[in-house]
């Protein structure tokens, strides 16, 4: 990359998280999602690193973001309010630990690890015991003081406790709001027409920051403390697990989940349990907070402008990376279908690395106007494909290429159509080398026929060198022809024609899976395998004894009906018989599986629910093949009832539609995955 271009980059980068920080810190009103603004700034110090001569300290990798708002008088910090360095990566840990041991001389440290909460710091002052003010973090020196609002937080002191009270403190801490009341603060709002907040968060710094403290009186607000400046004093702990202590003597609450460690190993430990169990808090947290414990060592390490050198904020995955777009290709997958996908500047996403993501079809693409050359944010939850989310147009150059799809197929050149009403442009060549070759790695694939060796390189070659041309060719193959193909020899040859043979008598349900009958995936074809006891059995079912099925609903048997009526399927089914194919079928299972609880149910909520919102269970359930309803009908087979319910729970009484509690919905949905 030229180097003026790289330049223009990092100020582009800059530019627009300035905005995000003002419209976060300042407005209270952010457009991006954190994740995606951790993606940009982790992009910004990447090339500050790479490109330590364009970094300027102006750059926001350099300074604690925010200002404080008009309309609350200033408030200047005994000592400034810092930001966290941060990490995701085990190893950036420990790092961590080692850049200590080596600045401090040392061969271990001790270290308290806390939950990171995700709401927002504020910091209070005490003189002669009495809350004189309390203030918001601002740009870390200068605050917000907000005291009348500090004032109506009940988990607050308006005078310390104990027999230890010290002549003036500060005290820093996060003020946040718990999921519950952040649901109901949402749902009053909705009922209101007024916009509802992103997240827990945002409502906690928008109720914090009202002019009217009557308004924040009205809205569940706690605080979990986290440090203290002892400014005078008699006492002088000389750990921070002791301050901790003291704290909680001078009536604050701790969150009770800090620990004492003493190995970066135990850190790592707690994070992964941690990182699973996040969900069951009743408050958010975005990951934890490692910190020294000695306070005399932390004061020999100090602090950088943004953030101390003596702790690190040990974030959770991260989802959304950015990157660039270096081309666009397309896919043409086994049933024709063309999918637009990009090809990235490899970039790390939660460990793992990305080089392409789909663009799903047309329209996406359109929708959000990718570009050849764009940057843009690129999304993988969990194990979901990676997607780009949306592209920084503000980074555009104005060089970047507008993709046009294809108007031939690109494995075949034959032409591409698509239907009224249909998303896709479809390849119309049965015959198409892309179709066949992404059927026969689906045939080969675990979930299907799970044939050991065939990998899609050598599926590549197969196709390629005229071996194989269709699913039952596989079945015709001879160790003689194998040997003769590149980097086969003939342990490996004789291993394959074994695999393959092995396949033949694999489960009815595989089978079906394997034929890559639309809509048809392995759990739809073991509910079909269960249902019927033999493949002609399905091959000759009308759409009437499908749609009696549980899990089976109109497109599914459309898609069956349609498959089983094409000739050249058939076919392929007679030749696999006659080439020795038997997929065999277990015995009937009667036992309902946890996995078919939800399947073809219909649900319907009251009240809130204190682990998930409404639209993550909602989404749960729909994941599971069940369906959500939002009124009472004799069609709902469970109402799920969470705190404080609504008259549907009555009606559901009155109609003896069975009740969940949330933890017995939890139960279900962990037993069914
Ligand atoms: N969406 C947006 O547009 C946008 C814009 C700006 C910032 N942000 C978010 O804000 C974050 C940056 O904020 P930051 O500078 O406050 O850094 P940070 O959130 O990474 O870490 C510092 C903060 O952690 C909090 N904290 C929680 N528990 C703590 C504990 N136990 N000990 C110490 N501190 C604790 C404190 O409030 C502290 O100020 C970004 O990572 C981003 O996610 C988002």
């Amino acid at each position: 990359m030229e180097r003026d271009t790289i330049r223009q980059e990092i100020e582009k980068l800059r530019e627009i998280i300035r905005q995000h920080d003002y419209r976060y810190y300042v407005l209270n009103q952010p457009t991006v999602t954190d994740d995606e603004y951790d993606a940009l700034m982790r992009k910004l110090q990447e090339l500050e690193k790479n490109y330590p001569e364009y970094l300027t300290a102006d750059s926001p990798t350099q300074r604690v973001a925010g200002k404080p708002q008009d309309g609350f008088p200033p408030f200047l910090h005994f000592q400034p309010l810092l930001s966290l360095s941060n990490a995701v990566e085990e190893d950036d840990i420990r790092e961590f630990d080692q850049r200590l041991q080596r600045l401090l001389n040392q061969n271990q440290a001790e270290y308290v690890v806390e939950l990171k909460i995700d709401g927002l710091a504020i910091n209070l002052r005490y003189e002669e015991g009495i809350l004189t003010h309390g203030a918001t973090r601002g740009d870390g020196t200068v605050g917000e003081d907000v005291t009348p609002n500090i004032r109506t937080i009940k988990t607050i002191p308006l005078r310390l406790l104990g027999d230890k009270i010290p002549q003036v403190i500060e005290i820093q801490g996060e003020i946040f709001m718990g999921k519950n009341a952040f649901n109901r603060l949402n749902q009053e709002r909705i009922a209101k027409n007024e916009p509802p907040f992103a997240n827990p968060r945002n409502a906690a710094a928008g109720s914090l920051r009202q002019l009217d403290p009557r308004m924040t009186a009205t809205r569940e607000l706690h605080l979990f403390v986290y440090g203290a400046t002892l400014i005078e004093s008699n006492l002088s702990p000389i750990t921070h697990w002791e301050l901790l202590m003291y704290l909680k003597e001078l009536g604050f609450m701790v969150n009770p989940y800090i620990q004492l460690v003493s190995s970066i190993e135990e850190v790592i430990d707690i994070h992964r349990k941690w990182e699973k169990k996040r969900k069951q808090l009743e408050y958010e947290i975005d990951g934890l907070v490692i910190k020294l414990n000695s306070l005399p060592d932390r004061s020999r390490l100090g602090s950088t402008s943004k953030s101390p050198r003596w702790a690190i904020a040990y974030k959770f995955e991260a989802t959304t990376e950015m990157t660039r777009i270096l081309n666009i290709e397309v896919n043409v997958g086994r049933t024709g279908t063309l999918t637009p996908v990009a090809v990235l500047e490899p970039v790390n996403i939660g460990g793992v690395t990305v080089k392409r993501a789909t663009l799903h079809n047309e329209d996406e693409l359109k929708r959000k106007d990718v570009r050849i050359g764009d940057w843009v944010l690129v999304g993988r939850a969990g194990d979901v494909i990676p997607e780009v989310v949306r592209v920084i147009s503000e980074q555009r150059t104005g060089s970047e290429i507008i993709f046009q799809m294809p108007s031939t197929c690109p494995a075949c050149h034959a032409p591409v159509k698509r239907e009224i009403g249909e998303a896709a442009w479809k390849c119309v060549n049965i015959n198409c080398p892309a179709q066949r070759k992404e059927k026969i790695n689906h045939w080969a694939s675990r979930d299907a026929m799970d044939i050991e060796g065939l990998g899609e390189k050598l599926v590549s070659q197969l196709i390629e060198t005229g071996l194989v041309q269709s699913i039952s060719d596989l079945y015709r193959l001879k160790i003689e022809e194998l040997i003769d193909l590149e980097r086969m020899g003939p342990k490996s040859a004789e291993n394959l024609i074994k695999a393959i043979g092995q396949s033949k008598t694999r489960e009815l349900a595989r089978f079906v899976y394997a034929l890559g009958i639309p809509f048809v995936g392995s759990h739809v074809a073991q509910i079909l395998t269960n249902h019927f006891s033999s493949l002609d059995q399905i091959i000759k079912a009308s759409e009437e004894q499908f749609l009696i099925i549980d899990g089976i609903g109109p497109t599914v048997s459309q898609s069956i009906l349609n498959f089983f009526s094409i000739s050249e399927n058939l076919h392929l089914i007679k030749e696999l018989k006659a080439l020795g194919v038997h997929p065999t079928q277990k015995k009937k299972e009667k036992s309902v599986k946890p996995q078919e609880f939800f399947q073809g149910k219909t649900f319907l909520f009251t009240g809130t629910l204190s682990h998930f919102s409404r639209k993550e269970a909602e989404d749960l359930v729909v994941s599971r093949g069940g369906k959500v309803v939002k009124a009472i009908s004799s069609q709902v087979n469970y109402l799920i009832v969470g705190e404080q319910p609504g008259s549907k729970r009555e009606q559901a009484i009155k109609k003896n539609i069975p009740l969940l509690t949330e933890s017995e919905f939890e139960e279900k949905i962990q037993s069914d995955f």
